[in-house]
């Protein structure tokens, strides 16, 4: 295992991005340490999707500065683990589970060649580590949502990064795969003090985890712990009009975001079971 940089993996100063007029986040301060785990929230559009973009070096920031383990961001970093957004692979993906996590060791250089003895054990330790080995040989689009989300993670884990990002990991899985992938991702951190980075439209699954939230809303954000940033005055505060957030059996409701175009929006931000942090939420 890598042994963490000292001090912040990821450090966001006055950090902001616009297109053109529009503003999607600015003056964003954000120091992430080793094994922190932060979720990112936000209605459609909010642009949490492009602040893990900007993480990975693809796209730079419109101010401020933003450096991961005290440098600049690149393409590629072996630093930095990847869980993209779910999109189904078509069945007739020529790729095996075990090939797709190779990918996140060698996906950068061109070519076909054998992989060494050391990167082969590194593939399965990433498979066995997601509790994926039993498919490992499987062609990646004849496996189902859960099983190939297990796999995206092996990939974005095999370089063993410091910091992860996840976005919408838990997107399409039932509530038993949703609580398998956050438990490997929580798990993953408190072994290896990896940091994380977690977009999600559903805080519920995974509110137990959480030490920070990052709520993006309307070109404005507010970060805190959840107990803070999930209450009904700080999301008023946000959204400029009045939201309720509410705590209805163990779960974080939010209710009257103006975010659908019919107006008020009830949307469900917690999960499960287990009285959440959040405790000041309602
Ligand atoms: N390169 C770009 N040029 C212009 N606009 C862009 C660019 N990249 C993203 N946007 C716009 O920025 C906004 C934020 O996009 P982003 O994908 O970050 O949102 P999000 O919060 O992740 O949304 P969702 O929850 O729907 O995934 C969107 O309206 C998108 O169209």
């Amino acid at each position: 295992m890598n042994s963490p940089a000292p001090g912040p993996v990821l450090s966001l100063h006055g950090a902001g991005m616009s297109f053109g007029e529009r503003v999607l986040w600015s003056g964003l301060d954000l120091e992430l340490q080793p094994g922190e785990f932060l979720a990112v929230l936000g209605p459609n559009g909010a642009g949490k999707s492009t602040l893990l973009k900007a993480v990975l070096g693809q796209q730079p920031l419109t101010a401020g500065r933003l450096l991961i383990g005290g440098r600049d961001p690149g393409r590629g970093s072996d630093r930095v683990g990847y869980v993209p957004q779910q999109k189904s692979m078509d069945a007739a993906t020529p790729l095996r589970a075990r090939d797709l996590v190779g990918l996140g060791i060698d996906g950068h250089r061109w070519g076909v060649r054998r992989r060494s003895a050391d990167e082969r054990r590194r593939i399965a330790d990433a498979l066995e580590a997601v509790g994926a080995t039993g498919y490992a040989d499987a062609p990646i689009g004849l496996l189902s949502g859960g099983e190939q989300q297990r796999v995206r993670i092996a990939q974005a884990l095999a370089t063993d990064p410091d910091l992860l990002l996840c976005d919408e990991p838990l997107l399409s899985l039932d509530l038993r795969h949703q609580r398998a992938v956050a438990g490997m991702i929580d798990r993953r951190r408190r072994e290896h003090d990896t940091a994380v980075v977690f977009v999600t439209h559903e805080i519920n699954p995974v509110l137990d985890l959480v030490d920070r939230v990052l709520y993006i809303a309307g070109g404005g954000h507010r970060i805190g712990p959840p107990s803070e940033v999930l209450t009904s005055a700080t999301l008023s505060d946000l959204y400029r009009t009045p939201v309720d957030v509410l705590n209805v059996r163990g779960r974080v409701v939010v209710v009257g975001t103006p975010d659908e175009p019919g107006g008020c929006q009830h949307h469900d931000l917690t999960p499960e079971t287990a009285a959440p942090r959040a405790g000041g939420a309602a």
